[in-house]
């Protein structure tokens, strides 16, 4: 099957942008694995599958696959691809877009400054939601990792993120701990893990070894997570400018039960087809 795609960035977290309305489109584990094969396929972090919405207030229903073919509930940067794909496509000429995802509800705002802005819901911090294995809420657990006691936030943003403080994110153990983390047994649905660097109450920096990826140049969700937490243990304002590897996004969030704002860039590669 003949597919056209569009390749997509946001700050180098990349996509493969699929219009699931004026194409008919299956997908599988198998075929997201080879989609998302940087020597196979495409090549990107995540597969975006944009469908016609089930529920009647939504503009658009999109789907979220992680590059090892997982289906996961939210994804910040492809939120913010999202709008800017389905406005080249000319499926909408709205600048305001209501989305339903796995994760709920999401509102975008495409901006005049060719930035987009979106309201990612309220973060959960329920230990039983997110998931994660604690016997009651708290801003930080201690998590032994092979005898080793790190200090992790847990925080939900529809998906999961554990986030962990250190002095440098360049010398932060973000290969040898993230994916001992990512697979974690208390993480029972596995986890995104967040290494922040805080550098003044509105400024930090981080990098991110996402849950069924690896390392990523940026990762939306992440952001929001390590914002939040870091909120949480009273060490960054309201609203916060997180520089990751791949740019800078900029976080919004006033307290719990709040949602947190996520505002950065869209980039648009390349349109092309791919056999199926
Ligand atoms: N790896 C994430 C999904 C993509 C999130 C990230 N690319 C973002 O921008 O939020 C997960 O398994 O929950």
């Amino acid at each position: 099957m003949r597919v056209k795609f569009s390749k997509m960035h946001g700050l180098g977290n990349d996509f493969v942008m699929l219009d699931g309305i004026t194409q008919r489109i299956k997908l599988s584990p198998e075929k997201i694995r080879r989609l998302a094969d940087r020597h196979l396929g495409v090549g990107c972090d995540q597969v975006l599958l944009v469908e016609s919405p089930r529920n009647p207030d939504a503009d658009f229903r999109y789907r979220i696959f992680n590059a090892d073919g997982g289906e996961v509930e939210n994804c910040g940067n492809g939120a913010r691809c999202f709008a800017r794909f389905v406005r080249e496509r000319r499926l909408t000429g709205k600048k305001q877009l209501l989305v339903e995802t796995a994760a709920g509800m999401l509102e975008l705002n495409m901006l005049d400054n060719d930035q987009v802005s979106v309201d990612m819901g309220a973060p959960i911090l329920e230990p039983e939601q997110i998931p994660f294995a604690a016997d009651r809420r708290a801003e930080t657990y201690p998590l032994d990792v092979d005898g080793e006691v790190f200090t992790i936030g847990a925080v939900s943003m529809g998906n999961p993120h554990a986030v962990l403080l250190v002095d440098d994110v360049d010398s932060a153990p973000v290969h040898t701990i993230g994916p001992k983390i990512e697979s974690h047994e208390r993480f029972p649905q596995r986890v995104n893990v967040g290494f922040l660097q805080i550098e003044s109450r509105d400024r930090a920096r981080l990098r991110v070894f996402e849950r069924g990826v690896g390392e990523t140049r940026a990762c939306g969700t992440g952001a929001c997570a390590a914002m939040v937490s870091a909120r949480l243990r009273d060490l960054v304002d309201d609203s916060v400018e997180i520089e990751l590897p791949g740019g800078t996004l900029t976080i919004h969030w006033s307290g719990p039960g709040q949602p947190v704002t996520m505002t950065g860039p869209a980039t648009t590669v390349y349109h092309g087809q791919i056999i199926l």
